[in-house]
């Protein structure tokens, strides 16, 4: 299979009508429950030996996802694990059915309470998938608050149950995995950050979807994907070609600062250094200079005249813009540079738009502005800058995807909402998922540090994708924190320590398959 198929993020009505296809086309329902849970009985056996976990509890709901469980139950049975069985409603689907007749027949045992399965080393839930369809409730959800209590390891099949297959949401209760064990392709609650924590590790199980069959429903490509390596790669400036020289390989304006916060301009720099941008300007308030210049010896300093409280009140009246390729505005401004903002807006360069820029732009009518913009625009929230910015927009802390897209959408901007598993969205609704990513990062100037390489990419490849630029940066940027993290914990990365690992990470993605 090419490999960016497994990239795509489906919904479950999407899911749906893909595995509808592989039935009507002549796939045996139960041919398919064979193949897919013999894959993840395998892929158990690898993960939790039997002479570590002997014992496995396994959980069985009424659907297909039960029928999973069953197959798989039947199949560490004859591996010799020693399986016991919680049927957890008393009305099955028909395969479910016949399998657990089978099961009992093997001499399993089918417990009708959840205690007999706490003396298990691993539970497997196969309660539901993407088939649940309403909050869990009753003896179902004590059931699940037990389990999850016993700190026994938790495989799930395909999500885990009571996981809302599209916007990550708990339907009442959930249970908390150690591991999903995803089937096919990736549904989208894996990539919403209020679900992480109920799916721990997440693992794709293929099990040979046609292209063809995916890209009937999903299109060419699919418009919600992982960001992969690979893609990564094709957008970095590298290899450089021999005989460049400095102005050809981007002019990037940085503006940020104040006398408050003279510090965010200084990781936003950092982070455009290690882009590569052939040149860098930085415009900050004059008694912010000094101090730059010190750390960054190669920078062209724009002093700015400063507001009475510190801020930026304008660009220097020399400023000469003309050889400039890409601006990243906002680390530090205040909200007292709305002026600057202004002028900043009307400029004729690709724009990425931070943290006090984007607090200034909520000001204003947001969405007007960015549509009368001339050049594209990438904005950079965080979920609270993005309900400032989109006040009537679903929410950022929901369901994520949705948020988005329906912000680039409106505004017809790049949008690149930061977070756990942070997404970039295309006006046309295309949008790219950063896969990885470290608790690491949750601490002040990470942000500042995205800008500034953000802006650095973008300067240096002015007429590339600038959708898929501004997720390279994220995944770049979210690689040096795992790597930096891995060095230093996850308490030792702060954001000057962050740009010390661009490099590295950089290094990684051109190596990485
Ligand atoms: N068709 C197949 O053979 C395949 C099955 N797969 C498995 O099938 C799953 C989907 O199967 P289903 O469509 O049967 O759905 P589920 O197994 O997720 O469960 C649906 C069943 O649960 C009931 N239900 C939903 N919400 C409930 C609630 N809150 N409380 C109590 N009962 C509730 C529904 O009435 C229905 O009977 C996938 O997640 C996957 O595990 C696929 O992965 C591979 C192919
Ligand atoms: N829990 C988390 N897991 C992974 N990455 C995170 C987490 N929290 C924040 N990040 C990342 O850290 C960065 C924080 O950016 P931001 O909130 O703008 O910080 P600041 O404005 O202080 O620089 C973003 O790239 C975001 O994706
Ligand atoms: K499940």
């Amino acid at each position: 299979m090419p490999p960016n198929l497994t990239d795509a993020i489906v919904t479950a009505a999407e899911m749906r009508q893909i595995e509808q296809r592989l039935f009507d086309a002549g796939l045996p329902v139960a041919a398919l429950m064979e193949k897919v849970a013999g894959r993840i009985a395998a892929r158990i056996q690898t993960l939790y030996p039997r002479s570590r976990y002997p014992r496995i509890g396994i959980l069985i709901g009424p659907g297909h996802n039960g029928g999973d469980a069953l197959v798989i139950a039947r199949e560490l049975h004859h591996s010799g694990y020693r399986v016991a069985l919680w049927q957890a409603t008393d009305k099955l689907k028909d395969l479910p059915t016949a399998h657990l007749r089978y099961a009992d027949r093997l001499g399993i045992p089918i417990h009708r309470t959840i205690t007999p399965l706490q003396a298990s080393d691993l539970i497997v839930d196969g309660l539901f998938g993407f088939g649940l369809e309403r909050a869990i409730a009753g003896n179902l959800a004590d059931s699940i608050a037990q389990i999850n209590a016993w700190q026994i390891p938790i495989a799930s099949i395909d999500l885990p149950s009571g996981i809302h297959t599209d916007t990550g949401a708990t339907m009442g209760i959930a249970v908390r995995a150690t591991h999903t064990l995803c089937l096919g392709l990736w549904k989208r609650t894996c990539f919403q950050d209020r679900a992480l924590a109920a799916l721990g590790t997440t693992e794709l199980i293929d099990f040979d979807i046609p292209p063809a069959d995916i890209h009937a429903i999903l299109g060419n490509p699919p418009p919600v994907r992982i960001l992969t390596n690979t893609i990564a790669r094709q957008h970095l400036p590298i290899p450089r070609e021999p005989t460049t020289h400095k102005y050809r390989q981007g002019y990037l304006l940085a503006i940020g600062g104040s006398q408050r916060y003279p510090g965010s301009i200084h990781l936003t720099a950092l982070g455009a250094r290690a882009s590569g941008v052939g040149m860098l300007a930085i415009a900050t308030p004059e008694a912010v200079v000094p101090g730059l210049i010190a750390r960054l010896p190669e920078a062209l300093a724009l002093s700015c005249p400063p507001t009475n409280t510190g801020a930026i009140a304008a660009l220097p009246n020399h400023a000469d813009l003309t050889r400039t390729t890409a601006i990243a505005c906002g680390p530090g401004i205040t909200l007292d540079a709305g002026p600057l903002l202004d002028v900043v807006l009307d400029l004729p360069q690709p724009l990425v738009l931070d943290a006090d820029a984007l607090t200034l732009l909520a000001q204003r009518d947001a969405v007007a502005t960015l549509q009368q913009r001339r050049a594209p625009t990438v904005l950079t929230p965080h979920a609270g800058e993005f309900q400032r910015l989109f006040p009537k927009l679903p929410d950022p802390n929901g369901d994520r995807l949705a948020a988005v897209r329906a912000a680039a959408e409106v505004s017809n901007a790049i949008v690149l909402l930061k977070g756990a598993r942070t997404a970039i969205a295309h006006p046309n609704g295309n949008t790219w998922v950063v896969p990885i990513s470290t608790p690491a990062l949750a601490r002040g100037g990470s942000g500042d540090v995205l800008a500034g390489l953000l802006g650095g990419l973008v300067a240096q490849l002015p007429g590339s994708n600038l959708h898929t630029l501004s997720a390279t940066a994220a995944t770049w940027h979210a690689r040096a924190g795992v790597i930096a993290a891995r060095e230093h914990t996850e308490l030792g990365v702060d954001a000057f320590t962050l740009t010390q690992y661009l490099t590295r990470a950089a290094m990684q993605i051109t190596r990485d398959p």
